[in-house]
This record gives structure tokens, sequence and C-alpha cells, in this order.
């Protein structure tokens, strides 16, 4: 599955202007980051600004896609955005909104065109992408129709792929990563009360196939094991405290079974996060967002790393969002941002 080539860059996007994201990437790049060079798409006088707002000595190279490896090595390139952003920390605006969706737009693009390798996305605010009318969740989902966008419908045009057929779409998978614990969340950005209805056998069954097919394929497991949470308490404590376990969640990991897949459950979400229960698998499917991103982030917040599985490139993310009480102070911790540069790094090999 992977198709890309090591000595391209990784390419960045700007995430929210207002968040702690800019501050990340500058941080990331005055350390030189393991090396594995980057460039971002954005806004280079918000990047500037932001080096020098938390006392980064920093150069900032403007360059075109071409010149991004050559600029790498005098500074942070940055490949200008058609839409400007706004640099005012801690105060999210609809006007920077375009950019923050055309950097993620061209971040895409460049892999498609062999410009990078893999995609690095620090946090967005969705609420305010909302409200300039994009139609998407969060990345993830966009992240998906991206790749549509270009892989399938080149797929349709008689262009390589590398193997992508024009009918089936991208289906991507939210995972958060780390050595102490890998979740995914089977349903995402989706309100609570709306679970049940969602939470499907086929959605169960497809969320746990992507998630081996990807453990293998971009994380070198063999044979990789999945632990699927049931929805109520205690896996519906045999349909006495909920019907879904036993209707939904058994039949899919029957399915998943029946396909050669070692996913066991449904298991109780409380007792399957402590320790020892951990060494008994290499990624746990959960039924809801906080299901699965509470135990993550309490167990490995400053590392953990936000992963797009399904995808026909690599794309991570920190596990945090924007920080807004934060942002321009120079106090974010950058280590989950840099360990997703390092999982991108790594992935895209
Ligand atoms: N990948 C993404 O795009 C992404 C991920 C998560 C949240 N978000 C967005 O971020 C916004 C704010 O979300 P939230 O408040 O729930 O979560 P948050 O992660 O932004 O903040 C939660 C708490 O953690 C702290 N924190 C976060 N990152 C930190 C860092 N690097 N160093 C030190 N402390 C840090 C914050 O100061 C805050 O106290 C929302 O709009 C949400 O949609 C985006
Ligand atoms: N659900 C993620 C979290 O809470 O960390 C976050 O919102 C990021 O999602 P996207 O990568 O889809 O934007």
């Amino acid at each position: 599955m992977p198709t890309e080539h090591p000595s391209l860059p990784i390419a960045l996007t700007m995430g929210e202007p207002a968040g702690i994201g800019p501050e990340l990437i500058v941080m990331a790049a005055s350390a030189r980051h393991e090396a594995a060079p980057f460039f971002v798409y954005g806004d280079a006088g918000l990047l500037s600004a932001r080096a020098r707002r938390i006392g980064l000595d920093l150069t900032i190279v403007e360059t075109d896609e071409a010149g991004t490896l050559a600029a790498f090595t005098r500074g942070l390139p940055v490949v200008p955005l058609a839409n400007a952003a706004p640099d005012r920390p801690g105060r999210p605006d609809v006007a920077g909104a375009a950019a923050v969706i055309e950097s993620i737009e061209r971040a895409v693009l460049s892999v498609r065109r062999g410009h990078a390798r893999a995609v690095v996305t620090p946090p967005i605010m969705k609420e305010v992408l909302y409200r300039a009318g994009f139609r998407h969740p969060g990345h993830t989902e966009f992240l998906g129709e991206l790749a549509c966008r270009h892989w399938q419908d080149d797929a349709a045009q008689g262009l390589a792929t590398g193997g992508q057929d024009r009918e089936t779409p991208f289906r991507p998978v939210m995972m958060i990563w780390s050595e102490t614990v890998a979740v995914v969340p089977v349903t995402i950005h989706i309100p609570l009360s709306r679970v049940p209805a969602a939470l499907t056998e086929d959605l169960i069954y497809e969320t746990g196939l992507i998630t081996a097919r990807d453990l293998k394929a971009r994380f070198n497991i063999a044979a990789p094991r999945l632990a699927v949470a049931g929805l109520n308490p205690h896996a519906g404590e045999n349909g006495a405290l909920g019907s879904e376990d036993s209707a939904v969640v058994a039949p899919a990991i029957a399915r998943l079974r029946a396909q050669g897949i070692d996913a066991r459950g449904p298991l109780p979400a409380d007792t399957m996060f402590h320790a020892r229960a951990r060494q008994t698998y290499d990624a746990a499917l959960c039924m809801y967002h906080d299901q699965a991103l509470a135990p993550a982030k309490a167990l490995a917040f400053d590392e953990a790393v936000n992963v797009t599985l399904g995808l026909p490139f690599v794309r991570t993310s920190p596990d945090h969002g924007t920080a807004f009480d934060l942002a321009g102070t120079g106090k974010a911790n950058p280590s989950s941002f840099l360990a997703s540069l390092s999982l991108a790094d790594r992935m895209s090999r």
C-alpha cells in the first residue's frame, strides 16, 4: 500500500490560525525535528509573527513546491496560500477559514501530485469552519472526500493511482495511536444521542477490516489483534442493559473473525484499558468518540497521534485541539505534534 518516496518532504497544513498550530509548526522548524524535511501550506506573515511572539528567531522561506527541500536547509519552507490568515492568537475568526481549508486541500493534492509523501495537520476549530460553510465534521471525513476527489476521480479518468479502482470510495477511519494504547472510534463526530442508530453491523465490520488492514500495511503488525468494546455498560449484561451488543456488535465481530481477523468482544469498555488488558490487543475498536479518546488522552495525552486509516496517503495530527488558552504564549507542549511528524515519517518510508 505505501507508495510514497522517502526523499520527498512532508506537507504540513496551517491549522486554526488562532490556535497553537502555527506556534507548534515554528517550534518544530526551529528544532529541525529529526531532520525529516517538511514544508507548510500557510501564511508566511502569520508564521513569522507567531515565531516572534514566542521568541523564536526563525528564517521563513517562501517557495513553491519544487523548492521545498532546498528551502528546508535554510529555514521553514512556506508555500503561500491564496487566502490570508489573521494573527490573533486565542481569537478564532471566520475570516481565517478559507485559508485553513485551502491549506488542507493543497497539502492532500501535493501528495497526489508527487510533491510530498505524507500530510500532517495541526488542529482546526471545527465550529468556525462550519460557520464558513464547511460541510465536514472534521479533518478525518474531509480527507476521505479529498482522497475520493483526487485518487478515485483520477482512476476514473484512467490516470495511474496505485491500484485504486474507480468504484470503491475511501472510508477514512480515525485511530489515536501511541506506544501505550491505540483506539479507533467507530462513530466519530456525531452527537451521543445519534450513536445507537448510527452504529450498524456493517459500520463496525468495515471499520474493523480497515483497521486490521492498515495495522498490517502501515504498522507492520503481521496479525493485528482487535479488542472490540460493547456500547452499553458491561457490554449489555446479556441484554439486561441494552440490546445493541448482542444484536449489532457481536455479529460484526463474528464477520471479522470469519475473515481471519483476530477480533474479540464485545468487551465491557470500563475494564479494557487497564495495563494488563492493554497487553492483549493492538487496537481497541470503540463505539463512540469519547469511549475511545478519553482513555487514549488520559493515558498518553503528550505523545499520542491521530492517524487517519483507510486513505491512499499517510495523514497524522496531534491528539490535542487548538488550545486557545495557550495560543501565542509559547507554553504549548509540542511533543504530540513532534510525534505526529515522526510517525508520518515512519509510516511513509
Ligand atoms: N486534530 C484536530 O483538528 C483537533 C483535535 C482535537 C480538538 N480539536 C478542536 O480544538 C478545539 C478545542 O478543543 P478542546 O478544548 O476540547 O481541546 P484542546 O486539546 O484544545 O484543549 C484541552 C486542554 O488541553 C490543553 N492542551 C491542549 N493541547 C496542549 C498542548 N500541546 N500543550 C499543553 N496543553 C495543551 C489546553 O490548554 C486545554 O486546557 C475544538 O474546536 C476542537 O474541535 C481539533
Ligand atoms: N476527534 C479528534 C480529537 O478529539 O482529538 C479531533 O477532533 C480531530 O479530528 P479530525 O482529525 O477529524 O479533525
